[in-house]
């Protein structure tokens, strides 16, 4: 009640359009046109900065208080319709007494750790390369693996081929975020690599299969990002994995039993991408759909290694 009665009275002395903020005796009635402002930073009586708009002159406005001769000069802003945009805005810093800052509202987002998993044959590889073609912000972590190179495959670009002895050597010196024992073969994420491109700034993309992903989980918890990629249906995925001819028939059924079980995972993970037959751009987009957003939260995430 006492609230509107300090309005109504503002309202009613208040004529200038431009401010809210006159020169009356009671500090309250200034802000009171709008209740919420009477508690915000944007109140002079809390937010310093603003009581110099006190000083503020328009153009064709008139100031009753201009003739007082223990406040300081007031400041003229040119009006908008005609003036050069740089008198303006040196006007408007002078008018609040600081200059503008060039700082950026938010801090840069932090370097992404994106995890990518899925059933064996989905696609994760084919993904990977595409995004490594359009995303150069992005460093994709090679894995080191004891399993021999497939045809087309190159040493240190899509996994370092070590021998089991020199694998077992990499454990010994913790030199491995993660590993795992796959089909009889070790694969594992080299840490330092992740360490160095984090400090130029750079996402890091780790590709690991479905118990890789649960055991990253366990060591970064929410500080990274899961993906999960999957097939359509379980016939896309055989007929995927028939396709690409570098499985045995008993490695192909151990694959496919597997797969079966690994899509019960993706409540796990936070994102998953479908990749669709003859749909591979599309889940390439996702992807970088998924990593955009991911740059433009609030709360960011925060790994170390
Ligand atoms: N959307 C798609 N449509 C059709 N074929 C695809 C699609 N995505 C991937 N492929 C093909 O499916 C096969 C399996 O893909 P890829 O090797 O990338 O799978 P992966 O998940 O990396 O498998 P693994 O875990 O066994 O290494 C490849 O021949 C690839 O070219």
């Amino acid at each position: 009640m006492i609230f509107r009665k300090l309005c109504t009275s503002i309202s009613t002395s208040n004529h200038n359009p431009f401010f809210l903020y006159t020169k009356s005796p009671d500090p309250l009635h200034r802000f009171c046109s709008n209740p919420k402002l009477l508690f915000s930073q944007k109140n002079p009586i809390l937010n310093p900065k603003i009581q110099s708009l006190s000083n503020l002159r328009l153009f064709g406005s008139s100031n009753s208080s201009m003739g007082d001769a223990r406040r300081p000069p007031a400041v003229s802003i040119p009006p908008l319709e005609t003036a050069d945009k740089l008198e303006v805005f040196r006007a408007m810093e002078a008018a609040l007494g600081s200059p503008f800052s060039s700082d950026p509202f938010v801090p840069n987002p932090n370097p992404l750790i994106i995890v990518i998993s899925g059933p064996s044959g989905v696609g994760k590889d084919a993904v990977i390369k595409k995004l490594r073609e359009s995303r150069e912000s992005l460093h994709f972590v090679v894995t080191a693996t004891s399993r021999a190179m497939r045809p087309g495959e190159v040493d240190g670009k899509d996994y370092f081929f070590v021998s089991k002895d020199e694998f077992l050597g990499m454990i010994d010196n913790n030199e491995l975020l993660e590993y795992a024992l796959v089909y009889g073969e070790y694969k594992g994420i080299p840490k330092q690599q992740i360490r160095e491109y984090m400090a130029k700034g750079c996402d890091i993309v780790l590709r690991v299969d479905i118990q890789g992903a649960k055991t990253l989980r366990g060591i970064l918890g929410r500080s990274a990002v899961f993906v999960f990629l999957v097939a359509e249906s379980e016939e896309a995925l055989v007929k995927r994995l028939i396709d690409r001819k570098t499985e045995s028939k008993e490695t192909l059924l151990v694959r496919i039993a597997t797969a079966k079980e690994e899509v019960k995972h993706v409540k796990d993970f936070d994102y998953v991408v479908v990749n669709r037959e003859g749909e591979l751009e599309n889940s390439v987009m996702l992807m970088k759909s998924i990593i955009d957003a991911e740059k433009a939260r609030v709360d960011q995430r925060n790994a170390t290694i």
